[in-house]
């Protein structure tokens, strides 16, 4: 790098950082962003005296936004040094041994949000201020006092720092840019953006309604006599903020890794952004022995984890006709390589999104991708546009069968029931796995089926036979014996599965079992009075399921003839703890899994296969894993099997 190239660059470097810390809207990846810093301080290490003064290099974070007070912190914040991999990780702490040699290691998550300073003086929360540039930031005490898990008050009566990350969950972080979407505002291009900009709101109000989550991860000054981190985190746990998960001590890099390989799993179990782990040397003298660099403690490092969202360019948009007829635009984008899996599409809930995102054809773009979440496109970065830039134009004719798209306020729809995608996607969805789980029946064999007209409907399936198959691409004498068994094995399913596989808008598997349960074979006459005296059916649901019934009874009526469904008529449940509750049972118990779970539905319990913030309790046994991590961290009921049983 020139020292030319380093002066643009730098300049490029403040003006993104201060797009990112002053107002929460970034104009580049982080991974861009590190990566043009990390050049930059290659070049400020070769040449000392050509650094520029305001080099990001060499600052904590930012500016205060306007609107605020600003406030000095007590002591100052720091950033983190960041370390890739296993070579960094050993050159930091060969680094760290020059004052100790015998360190202990106290490893912390590194949930990702903002950065808050929480000043206690005789017990009682008095300020409450953002890192800023480290030594002042900006007084957020009145947006503080709405998030529910900072304590106002605490035992501790000498004045302290508390310092930690305010984190915004994944499913609130959707909910809100969805929110923004509507209200034509910009959309925030990852939880933490979203974090940083709800408690920097000037209107308290706002922030309340952000559902902002605290968690602790130290002190800045205090009277406090602790010889360990770990000791003292305790301590500060003991205090009233929620236990941070997954903290562990450890001795060298071989254990680091192991934890480190662990941490990163476990990372889309947690509902909050992980994006590596906080290695801090544990023992209270050896850190205070290392002191600080210009920006970071020279005592912990941030081991990071493969980042999650990258930036990429809108290739295309294809159509997608849903078995309901919705028109579905999905982005096709440039590959690229997120956490080991190669992104080549995200998903658009409609054309609405793209309108509000201002989203055209070759825009570069950051797109997101947490775990099994789709990936979504976040942003458009607008000031990237060269001039290629193309309009992406709303269909007005089926992209399949090319009939006129009914527009209903932002859905589009294909109407025509004889539309191939909507029958060849609705014989799919009847055939999947939580439907009547027919084996074989893949996306690839209905599409060929329906396209040389073997079937027309979901009955047709029931007609096949050898002949049908024979002469088709790819179909042995096995291929067809085993197609036709499965078709025939899915005979005598249970009836809400049945229901289920029909695919009715809005009754899904638990409203299907609700139906059955109550009314068997009889739900194609039941009325909406009928319908709407089930718990949890309400006027759209009824509303969907009358009209199913309306025009498909007489396909319904066939289909039970053919398949003779299995019907279980439940009487309702006596009241008990578990009644109408979700409950998730994980590890290993005394009973089959299935067992467990037949016992708790009769007593009225919803089972669900996953915890969430709508979970109600978690039975757990031995050997339970990620769930049982996950229900501590939502704070849900945690009960094992034998306070299960002694509930009722
Ligand atoms: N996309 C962009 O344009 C852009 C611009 C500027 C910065 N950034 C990103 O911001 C990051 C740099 O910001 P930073 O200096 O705030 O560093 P950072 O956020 O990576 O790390 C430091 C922060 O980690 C937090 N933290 C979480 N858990 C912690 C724990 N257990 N112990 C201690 N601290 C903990 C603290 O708030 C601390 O201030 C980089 O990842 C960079 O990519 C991006
Ligand atoms: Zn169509």
């Amino acid at each position: 790098m020139t020292n030319f190239e380093y002066e643009k660059n730098i300049e490029k470097l403040i003006i993104w950082a201060k797009a990112y810390y002053v107002y929460d809207e970034p104009l580049a990846s982080d991974e861009e962003y590190d990566k043009l810093a990390r050049e930059c301080l290659e070049f400020e290490k070769n040449n000392p005296n050509l650094a520029h003064p305001n080099s990001p290099n060499k600052r904590v974070g930012g500016y205060i936004l306007e609107g605020f007070s600003k406030a000095s912190h007590l002591s100052r914040m720091w950033s983190q040094e960041d370390v890739f991999n296993t070579k960094e990780l050993e050159d930091w702490i060969k680094r760290a041994s020059k004052v100790e040699n015998n360190l202990e290691f106290f490893i912390q998550p590194k949930f990702d949000g903002a950065s808050l300073n929480l000043i206690y003086e005789n017990g009682l929360l008095k300020q409450a201020i953002t890192r800023g540039d480290g030594t002042v930031g900006e007084d957020v005490t009145n947006n503080v006092f709405t998030i529910q898990s900072i304590p106002l008050k605490i035992s501790e009566k000498s004045l302290i720092e508390i310092r930690g990350e305010v984190v915004i969950r994944k499913n609130d972080f959707e909910a809100i840019n969805q929110e923004r979407l509507k209200n034509n505002e910009p959309t925030f291009a990852n939880p933490r953006n979203a974090a940083a900009g709800s408690l920097r709101q000037l209107d308290p109000k706002i922030t309340a309604k952000r559902k902002l989550y605290f968690t602790a991860w130290g002190v800045g000054q205090n009277n406090l006599n602790f010889e360990k981190t770990s000791e003292l985190m305790e301590y500060i746990f003991s205090l009233g903020f929620e236990k941070t998960p997954m903290q562990e001590l450890c001795k060298d890099v071989s254990e680091i890794e192991t934890i480190y390989k662990k941490m990163v799993e476990k990372r889309d179990d947690f509902s909050m952004i992980l994006d590596g782990m906080v290695v801090k040397i544990n023992d209270i003298n050896t850190q205070n022995s290392l002191g600080y660099t210009q920006k970071f403690p020279r005592w912990s490092c941030a081991y990071k984890f493969p980042a999650i969202e990258k930036t990429t360019q809108l290739k295309d948009i294809i159509l997608q006709v849903g078995r309901t007829g919705v028109v579905t635009p999905v982005a096709i984008v440039k590959p690229v390589e997120i956490d080991g899996a190669i992104v080549e599409r995200a998903t658009l809930h409609n054309f609405d999104e793209i309108e509000r995102l201002n989203l055209k054809i070759n825009d570069e773009i950051i797109i997101i991708r947490s775990g099994d979440v789709i990936p979504k496109i976040t942003k458009v970065l607008k000031d990237r546009r060269d001039g290629s830039q193309k309009e992406i134009i709303k269909p007005t004719l089926c992209p399949d069968c090319k009939s006129e798209l009914l527009i209903e306020e932002i859905i589009i729809k294909c109407q025509n029931l004889d539309c191939p995608s909507r029958v060849v996607n609705s014989i799919i969805y009847f055939a999947s796995k939580n439907c009547l789980n027919i084996d074989g029946l893949g996306d690839k064999i209905v599409e060929l089926l329906v396209k040389e007209k073997k079937i027309y409907d979901i009955l047709d399936l029931y007609s096949l036979k050898y002949e049908d198959l024979e002469n088709l691409e790819g179909f042995k004498e096995k291929k067809i014996n085993n197609l036709l068994n499965a078709i025939e094995n899915s005979k005598n399913s249970d009836l809400y599965r049945v229901i289920t596989a029909l695919g009715i808008e809005h009754i899904g598997e638990v409203a299907s079992k609700a139906i059955c349960n109550k009314f068997g074979l009889n739900l194609v006459d039941i009325t909406f009075e009928d319908l709407t005296s089930i718990d949890g059916i309400g006027e759209q649901m009824a509303n969907s399921f009358l009209e199913f019934m309306r025009v498909n009874k007489n396909i319904v009526l066939k289909l039970f003839d053919i398949l003779s469904p299995k019907v279980t008529i439940k009487e309702e449940a006596k009241d008990n703890p578990f009644k109408n509750k979700t409950v998730v049972v994980t590890g290993t118990m005394s009973k089959s899994r299935d067992e467990i779970k037949l016992f708790l539905e009769n007593l009225g319990a919803k089972v669900n296969s996953s915890v969430s913030k709508k979970t109600d309790f978690l039975i757990y046994g031995e050997d339970a894993g990620s769930k049982y991590d996950k229900a501590l961290e939502l704070g849900v009921a945690i009960l094992t099997e034998d306070e299960m049983h002694s509930k009722l």
